[in-house]
C-alpha cells in the first residue's frame, strides 16, 4: 500500500484538480477542506480521506495535525496549497490581514512540516517531498496584496530550511504561479488585463500546476527551489 499525499484546501479549484487527478493514478490521498463543496462527496465516495480544517486559530491547526497524525503513519508528500488571496482594500484592519495572511500561508505549512518530517521519512518511497504553492509575486512584490505577497515569500523561504532539514529522504519545493485560473466574478475588463501581463498571455488552467508537481514528485534531484509557472510574465 502506497503511503497517502496530503493536499490542503482540496475542495475546489486547483487543489480539487489535484486531487481528481492522483485518484485517476490510483495515489492514496488526505485532503483537507473548510467549506464542504459538494466535491467532497464525491471525492470521500472514490475513497479519499476528507478532513475539516479551518486554520483560522492556532488550536485548529494542532487539532488537525493531531488528528492527521492519527490517520496515517507515513505520507508520500504533502501539498501546501489551501491559500486566501486577500487584499487592503477588502480589509481596513491590516493587523488583522497581515496575521490571516501568514497564518495561512506560512504558519500552517511551517507547523505541519514541523510535525510531519518523521511521516515524511516514513514513505517506502525512495523519496518524498513536500512542496509549497507560492506565487510569481515572490518575485516582484504586489502593492495591491501586500500582506499576500509577504506571507507567500515567507513560504518560499520555508521550502530552502525545510530542504536542508530533511534531506535526504525529502525534497522541498516551491512552485510559483501568476495567473492560472480566474475566479468566477472576475470581470471581462479584469480578465483582458490580467491576460495582457505574461508574454505567452493565457489561462493555462489547473493542468499546468498539474504537470508541475508531477515532476517534482518524479524527480530525484530537485529540492530546495522554486519553478515558476507564468508565462513568462516576468518578460513583460
Ligand atoms: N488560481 C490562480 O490563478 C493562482 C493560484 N495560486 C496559488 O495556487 C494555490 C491554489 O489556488 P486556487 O485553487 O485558486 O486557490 P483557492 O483560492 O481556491 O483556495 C484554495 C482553498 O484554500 C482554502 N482555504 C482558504 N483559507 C483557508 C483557511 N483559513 N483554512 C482552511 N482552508 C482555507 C479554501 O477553502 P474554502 O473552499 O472554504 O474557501 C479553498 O478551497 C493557492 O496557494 C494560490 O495562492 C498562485 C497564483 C495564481
Ligand atoms: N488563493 C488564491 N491565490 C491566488 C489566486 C486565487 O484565485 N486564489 N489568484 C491569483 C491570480 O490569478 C493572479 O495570479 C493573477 O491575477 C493569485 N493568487
Amino acid at each position: 500500500m502506497h503511503s497517502p499525499i496530503l493536499i490542503t484546501g482540496a475542495g475546489q479549484r486547483i487543489g480539487l484538480a489535484l486531487a481528481q487527478y492522483l485518484i485517476s493514478q490510483a495515489q492514496p490521498l488526505i485532503i483537507t477542506y473548510r467549506t464542504r463543496h459538494a466535491s467532497i462527496d464525491a471525492l470521500e465516495a472514490a475513497g479519499v480521506t476528507c478532513m475539516y480544517a479551518d486554520f483560522s486559530t492556532d488550536d485548529a491547526i494542532f487539532s488537525f495535525i493531531e488528528q492527521l497524525r492519527n490517520t496515517t503513519s507515513s505520507l508520500r508528500a504533502i501539498i501546501h496549497n489551501a491559500s486566501s488571496w486577500d487584499c487592503e482594500d477588502n480589509n481596513p484592519d491590516y493587523s488583522q490581514l497581515f496575521d490571516n495572511m501568514m497564518r495561512i500561508h506560512c504558519k500552517v505549512p511551517y507547523l505541519i512540516n514541523m510535525a510531519c518530517g518523521e511521516l515524511l521519512q516514513n514513505s517506502e518511497s525512495h523519496h518524498s517531498d513536500i512542496i509549497h504553492l507560492t506565487d510569481y509575486v515572490v518575485e516582484k512584490g504586489s502593492p495591491k496584496h501586500i500582506a499576500y505577497a509577504a506571507s507567500k515569500a515567507a513560504l518560499d523561504n520555508l521550502s530552502k530550511s525545510f530542504a536542508a532539514k530533511l534531506a535526504p529522504k525529502v525534497k522541498v519545493n516551491s512552485i510559483a504561479p501568476s495567473l492560472i485560473i480566474f475566479n468566477e466574478h472576475d470581470s471581462a475588463e479584469y480578465r483582458e488585463k490580467t491576460l495582457k501581463k505574461s508574454i505567452l498571455g493565457l489561462e493555462p488552467g489547473s493542468q499546468e500546476i498539474i504537470n508541475t508537481i508531477e515532476l517534482l514528485l518524479n524527480s530525484n534531484y530537485i529540492t530546495g527551489r522554486t519553478l515558476p509557472v507564468d508565462g513568462g510574465r516576468h518578460l513583460k
